[in-house]
């Protein structure tokens, strides 16, 4: 009993001396001269973090505040400043006008611990390492030249999802499923080399990572209180997931380096960072450690966003028959005479191409984009931004203002038909990918991962909801994570399809 009460009070005293440490933190006035965009009230130590934490939408939350308070509205979110901006306007100025001070990402915990901060690939863009590395990324990885050497890799993955839906059709399948370890293995083949045995685990290790990256933790909102971070067990849970992953690259670059160069086959992405390494052919010497945080950051950015767009261009298709017909049609037409879908005729889906892109308007993969952080205090629109203010851009939001787009909510892939409007970053009410630079390099790397497997799943079936629903009744609703999927995975019925 004695024993207990101690603990109690221990625990008590722990819990009031952390608090107080962090009311001295927190409630540091803020320079009151300062005129900061518009926002909600705020309350003690935990600034706005109450408007959000109700919410498992984020970028809906968002937008609603938005929509009272302003397209550039400010937060306090435990410790940090952030700005929400949710108009094409301001997002020009923020990722156009003064992108040399908003080129950086913010540098967390998850990014500390996890994706190898030192090599600073993903976090300062100031320095040259950074740049060079950003290169190679455009240049080398994710050209249109080594997308295309991946082509036998995609037809050969979606091959094998195709046959293996053959084989159990007029039965319930969970696409969504069938879709994700779809994009994963081509990832993973493209990146790491044919059929590595590590898959599975970097699966698993990419999916840990962006459930935590995700969320809101306590060592996260609140960084200068450095007990937190022990406290919560969230170190030594990134620590641990550090380690795996650690474990599993080396792994995999011990075995490219005994086999390099390969004897057969084209290169995977490791070979050509190992053969850069090897040749020094950069300014800097490229290490081991830049080697993984790339390919860490190819596996975490491009599966996921691929599949959730295919999963959402099918649910949006199932939910308006007439646009599935079309594109259907379409298919047919293109790759019918062929009695095959490869990837030379993708160019010619115009109207699946016009789906893909109003898919990424209502749903863009990351709706938030990935969060940026001011290098220097600036002004906007009359507005001070204090120097590091994190910036999250509101893709999700501009993608649905009313001003740009013409009934917003519906799904009308015929808006692209006739449009120049496109995702490669210079209109600003449309950004999916982002822009400025710090636009996504991988477009290119993500498009035929999404046209391919679309393009099969409606040359070789028919598609219907399972338990008589009607395709009006579909649910749409969105889960929350660091990329927006459907909520609810997509089971659906098909039949074979004979033209
Ligand atoms: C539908 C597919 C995809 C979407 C919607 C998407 C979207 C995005 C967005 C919104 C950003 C942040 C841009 C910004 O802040 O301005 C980003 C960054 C990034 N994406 Fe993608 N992406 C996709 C596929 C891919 C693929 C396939 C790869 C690689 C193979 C990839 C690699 C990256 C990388 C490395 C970054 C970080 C760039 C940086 O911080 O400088 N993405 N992506």
């Amino acid at each position: 009993m004695k024993m207990e009460f101690d603990l109690r009070s221990i625990s008590f005293i722990i819990s009031f001396f952390i608090f107080l440490l962090i009311l001295t933190k927190i409630l540091k006035k803020p320079n009151s001269t300062l005129k900061l965009p518009p926002g909600p009230p705020q309350l003690p130590i935990i600034g706005n973090l109450h408007n959000l934490l109700g919410s498992s939408l984020t970028h809906q939350t968002l937008k609603h505040l938005s929509d009272k308070y302003g397209p550039l509205m400010y937060l306090k979110l435990g410790e940090h400043s952030a700005v929400v901006v949710s108009s094409p306007e301001l997002a020009t100025q923020i990722m156009k006008t003064h992108d040399v001070i908003f080129a950086q990402r913010p540098i967390t915990l998850v990014s500390t611990i996890v994706w190898y901060n030192s090599t600073g690939i993903a976090f300062s863009p100031n320095n040259d390492y950074w740049r060079q590395l950003r290169k190679i990324c455009v240049m080398e990885l994710m050209s249109l030249k080594r997308v295309q050497s991946f082509r036998s890799i995609r037809e050969e993955e979606v091959w094998n999802l195709v046959t293996d839906l053959k084989s159990n059709v007029n039965s319930v399948i969970n696409l969504s499923k069938k879709i994700f370890s779809l994009t994963y293995a081509i990832t993973g083949r493209a990146a790491l080399g044919q059929k590595n045995s590590d898959q599975e685990l970097v699966i698993k290790l990419v999916e840990d990572i962006t459930k935590f990256a995700a969320g809101f933790s306590v060592a996260e909102l609140y960084p200068s209180v450095r007990i937190l971070q022990v406290m919560s067990g969230e170190r030594s849970k990134l620590e641990k997931i550090h380690e795996r992953m650690d474990t599993v690259l080396e792994r995999i670059l011990h075995q490219h380096k005994q086999e390099n160069p390969r004897k057969t086959g084209e290169e995977d992405l490791v070979d050509v960072l190992l053969r850069i390494q090897k040749n020094g052919e950069l300014e800097f010497p490229l290490t081991d450690d830049n080697v993984k945080a790339v390919i860490w950051d190819i596996f975490t950015a491009g599966s996921e966003t691929s599949s959730t767009t295919v999963e959402w261009a099918m649910s949006e298709m199932l939910r308006n028959p007439r646009i599935m017909e079309i594109a259907q049609t379409e298919v047919w037409r293109v790759f019918g005479p062929k009695g095959n879908v490869d990837e030379t005729g993708l160019n010619e889906l115009k109207y699946l191409k016009a789906v893909i892109k109003e898919t990424l308007r209502l749903h863009p993969s990351a709706p938030l984009l990935l969060p940026r952080e001011s290098n220097q205090a600036c002004e906007i629109n009359g507005y001070t931004i204090p120097v590091k203010t994190k910036v999250m851009v509101n893709a999700w939001a501009i993608g649905r203002d009313p001003r740009f787009w013409t009934e917003p909510e519906r799904f009308d892939p015929e808006r692209f038909l006739d449009s120049e409007i496109d995702f490669k970053g210079t209109d600003y009410e449309y950004t999916p990918f982002g822009a400025g630079r710090r636009i996504c390099p991988g477009i290119l790397f993500a498009l035929p991962n999404i046209e391919l497997p679309l393009a099969h799943l409606l040359y070789h079936f028919d598609w219907k909801l399972g338990a008589n629903l009607k395709f009006e009744d579909l649910d749409m609703t969105e889960s929350f994570g660091l990329t927006v999927r459907r909520k609810n995975d997509l089971y659906l019925i098909h039949v074979p399809h004979y033209i």
